[in-house]
């Protein structure tokens, strides 16, 4: 039987909190053109004249606060989470964790599963809402890397799993009692966001999204891959968990970069509204990550903790991210073994050899 291996693959994150190793990863990052999307020539007078000069230090100055000791937290936690499924799959799949951009590689992860004798590979981004500039942009990169050998592979990806019970079930789990402790009043649901061209480029109707002020109140056949919807499909699913009231949670959007406008409403001015209305005791859950990183520790538990303080609130608890919670473990296991049955043979998934019995 061929040897089956998982990638388990995230972001990416810088070597070292050092400008240089942040400018080399901001470089790979935002040289992709799923993630600035605009001619190649305007992105790179971009970024070698704005953005990789300005932000490189600023950046690493950030990730210097958050720095741990044995690396960088989307790292560490990424690394944790791969442990532990490893183990928990020795007998299923050699299991490796990738970067799409930095290290550990994606073609150096591949090469070490390769040289275990792995002929099939499954790849899960560690994103529970699907965006062309995050998980499709690392299914790309994999199926670009495994199709280098003479020998293409078989592979299958585990889908983005924004309103999975087992995944809303677990970061449940986490905020329970997180949210209970600090007696929040309030929960908002930040998530990262993205540009609203991104949005619309993904509307299959080029009608739908973004047209209405209820767009995404539900996930339907018009918006199924819609970044924005799937955010609050899973804000939903994990308020119904929490038992929150409707008045005692929202949804907004945080770390937009450049002029542009992104998915809104952005985190940094919901912030201050929230503490107009009197909300005091604030529970912030970022549910675009599953391991805490840069954009978790450092703009929401410092920077806007900071901003919500200064407007009058009292208290603002960052829920810790899933990183390597067993209950998260249980569900990437459930995740991936789910996409193998359903997935695994799909010509005959597709086309029952015996007709169905008459009802
Ligand atoms: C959760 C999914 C993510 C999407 C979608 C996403 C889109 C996106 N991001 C940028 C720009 C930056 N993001 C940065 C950090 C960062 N982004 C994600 C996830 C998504 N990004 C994570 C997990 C992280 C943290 C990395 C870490 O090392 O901890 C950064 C770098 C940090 C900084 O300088 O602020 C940038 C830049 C764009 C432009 C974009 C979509 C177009
Ligand atoms: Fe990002
Ligand atoms: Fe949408």
């Amino acid at each position: 039987m061929p040897l089956k291996g998982l990638l388990l693959v995230n972001l990416g994150t810088p070597d070292a909190p050092e400008t240089g190793a942040v400018r080399r990863y901001l470089r790979e990052f935002l040289s992709d053109p799923r993630v600035l999307d605009i001619h190649p020539l305007g992105r790179s007078l971009l970024l070698n004249f704005i953005i990789l000069p300005f932000r490189s230090p600023k950046s690493a100055h950030a990730y210097r606060t958050v720095w741990m000791e044995q690396g960088s937290p989307l790292l560490v936690h990424s690394r944790a989470l791969a442990a532990a499924v490893a183990g928990r799959l020795a007998d299923e799949y050699a299991v490796e964790l990738a970067m799409r951009y930095g290290n550990p590689s994606l073609p150096d992860a591949v090469a070490r599963l390769r040289a275990r004798g792995v002929t099939d590979f499954t790849v899960m981004p560690l994103y529970p809402q699907e965006a062309p500039s995050s998980s499709g942009s690392t299914l790309a990169r994999t199926y670009e890397v495994l199709s280098q050998s003479w020998d293409v592979p078989n592979v299958r990806a585990v889908p983005a799993f924004h309103s999975h019970p087992a995944f809303l079930d677990a970061f449940a789990e986490v905020a329970r009692p997180v949210i209970s402790n600090a007696r929040a009043e309030y929960v908002l649901f930040s998530f990262h966001g993205v540009p609203e061209r991104h949005v619309r480029k993904s509307d299959p109707s080029g009608e739908h999204c973004l047209a209405s002020a209820g767009c995404c109140d539900a996930l339907t056949d018009a918006n199924r891959h819609c970044y924005r919807a799937q955010c609050y499909s899973t804000a939903r699913g994990l308020a119904a968990r929490l038992g929150l009231p409707a008045d005692g949670w929202s949804v907004s959007f945080q770390s937009r970069l450049g002029r542009t406008p992104w998915v809104s409403p952005y985190t940094d001015l919901v912030l201050p509204e929230l503490a107009a209305r009197g909300i005091k005791r604030l529970a912030v859950m970022c549910p675009a990550f599953v391991a805490d990183c840069l954009e978790t520790v450092e703009e929401v538990g410092v920077r806007e903790k900071e901003r919500f303080l200064a407007s009058g609130g009292e208290s603002l608890t960052l829920v810790p991210s899933l990183n390597a919670h067993p209950a998260w473990v249980d569900a990437v296991v459930r995740l991936v073994r789910e996409s193998a049955a359903t997935t695994s043979s799909p010509a005959v998934a597709a086309a029952p050899l015996v007709p169905a019995p008459p009802a």
